[in-house]
């Protein structure tokens, strides 16, 4: 999905895209707590960059490997959900493809950027988690594929979002404080 196809975000907006996979075994979800960078200190699945002229789920896959040691193949990476997260004054807008995978060969290992550990699917620790994740992390629950644009102040407070339905954009969900307009 390119940013054109987002209806929540300007066709011309500057787009970076990343990956992030949920990885399940049984009831549990692998989470890392990430060492360094760009949510350093919170629990969060494994992801981050795509490589120019990279496939995204190729980057998912790649990105899985490096950071928890596991293997998983793109056909078993379903997609689950693009997310938009737009920062206040900031010109970039991060597009995060969301994969879910329960398919998983290998064994998990600690990465310079990764701490990875499981826990009950139904017992994630919300408060050291990006905040956007207590809200779609039902869908993820549900297995409910879906779209949404995130619009933060900073990297703790969520000022307002919006999430679709994945096929045919209906609204899902939807909550804006007082005084935001978008
Ligand atoms: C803003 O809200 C976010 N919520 C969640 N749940 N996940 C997010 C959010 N913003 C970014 N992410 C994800 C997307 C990626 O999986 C990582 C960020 O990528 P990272 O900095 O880890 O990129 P890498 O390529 O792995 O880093 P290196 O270049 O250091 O290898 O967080
Ligand atoms: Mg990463
Ligand atoms: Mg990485």
């Amino acid at each position: 999905m390119t940013a054109g196809q987002c209806i929540d975000i300007p066709v011309n907006a500057k787009i970076k895209v990343f990956t992030l996979a949920l990885l399940n075994k049984d009831d549990e979800i692998l989470l890392g707590l990430k060492k360094r960078g760009l949510g350093e200190g919170l629990w969060n699945g494994f992801g981050g960059k795509v490589d120019p002229g990279e496939e995204i789920v190729d980057a998912a896959v790649r990105e899985v490997k490096e950071e928890c040691g596991l293997t998983v193949l793109p056909t078993d990476m379903e997609n689950l959900a693009v997310i938009h997260f737009e920062f206040v004054d900031d010109p970039v807008i991060l597009e995060v493809h969301v994969f879910k995978c329960s398919k998983l060969a290998g064994v998990v290992e600690e990465s310079d950027e990764m701490s990875p550990k499981w826990f009950p699917r139904d017992n994630v620790p919300h408060s050291q988690m990006w905040p956007d994740d207590e809200v779609w992390y039902p869908l993820y629950l549900s297995g409910t594929k879906f779209r949404a644009y995130f619009l933060f102040q900073g990297y703790k407070t969520i000022l307002s979002y919006i999430i679709r339905d994945f096929y045919d954009h209906t609204v899902i969900l939807k909550e804006k404080k007082k005084d935001v307009i978008i």
